[in-house]
């Protein structure tokens, strides 16, 4: 049912190549090696603590020069950072700024940058109310619930229309139907674009992943990759994907982490 996630490399993958990190006696990766697929939804699970936050964070160029070692490129692009928009785990709000104006911030930061261009204030509208926070477009964030807050974070970075997308635990705060709705929403948004998915939640990888990868531990992280047959959005009753479901569930039950 599953099989190993290759496919012949093209030249806007993100490769990591002999990627190693400590944090202070901690050796998180060691020479660890992927291929982020481009124009797919990869997504990255593994259990607490194995590094998959420290990941996205290298992608995106925000580790100091020096703490890392080994190299994380697309085969033809001098510089990934200004292509990326990365939602964090933490949603970032500024508390002074209404939700309308927090996921146009980039247009106050960047006034007179043409590429990527401003963000028209009518998507903004739209988006928002797609999410289904058309009425609270002037609230402050601390007058919004965590999941109201997420999808604001979530707004922010698809408006910002890059062609590499990272997100950390997008959906984590939100119920279970506005989840599945927000998946579909997010999906739709961000088709043929490279998406680089951390989920605590081993359904949602399956619904939502071209390419699946198992960050495994104990001692440094490892990748294992699995890329379901069927394409996204899948149907999570399908015989297969139950089944596939007990694999990932037993891959990550390896390895005891050390933290
Ligand atoms: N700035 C830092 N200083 C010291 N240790 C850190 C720092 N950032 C991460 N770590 C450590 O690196 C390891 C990996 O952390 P990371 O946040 O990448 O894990 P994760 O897999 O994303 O965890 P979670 O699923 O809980 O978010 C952990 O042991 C963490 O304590």
């Amino acid at each position: 049912m599953h099989k190993k996630g290759s496919r012949p490399p093209k030249s806007e993958d993100i490769i990591v190549e002999g990627f190693s990190l400590s944090f202070e006696n901690r050796q998180v990766f060691n020479d660890f090696n992927i291929n982020l697929h481009s124009g797919s939804w990869n997504v990255l699970l593994g259990r607490s603590g194995v590094g998959k936050s420290s990941l996205l964070k290298a992608i995106a160029g925000l580790l100091p020069t020096g703490s890392f070692e080994g190299t994380i490129k697309q085969k033809n692009t001098a510089s990934l950072t200004d292509q990326i928009s990365w939602m964090t785990q933490d949603d970032l709000l500024l508390p002074w700024l209404s939700i309308l104006d927090n996921v146009l911030i980039r247009n106050r930061l960047c006034p007179t940058k043409k590429n990527p261009p401003l963000i028209e204030k009518k998507s903004a509208i739209s988006l928002l109310q797609q999410l289904g926070l058309g009425a609270s477009l002037d609230q402050k964030p601390n007058t919004l619930s965590g999941g109201m807050r997420q999808r604001t974070a979530l707004a922010r970075t698809l408006l910002e229309n890059r062609p590499i997308v990272l997100l950390d635990e997008p959906f984590s705060a939100l119920d279970a139907i506005t989840r599945a709705e927000m998946q579909e929403l997010t999906h739709k948004h961000l088709k043929n674009k490279t998406v680089v998915m951390i989920t605590h939640d081993p359904l949602e990888a399956l619904r939502l992943a071209h390419f699946i990868f198992i960050l495994i531990g104990p001692i440094v992280c490892e990748a294992r990759s699995f890329s379901p047959e069927s394409s996204p959005i899948r149907n999570l009753n399908d015989p297969a994907i139950i089944q596939l479901y007990d694999v990932l569930i037993s891959e990550l039950s390896m390895g005891k982490m050390t933290i």
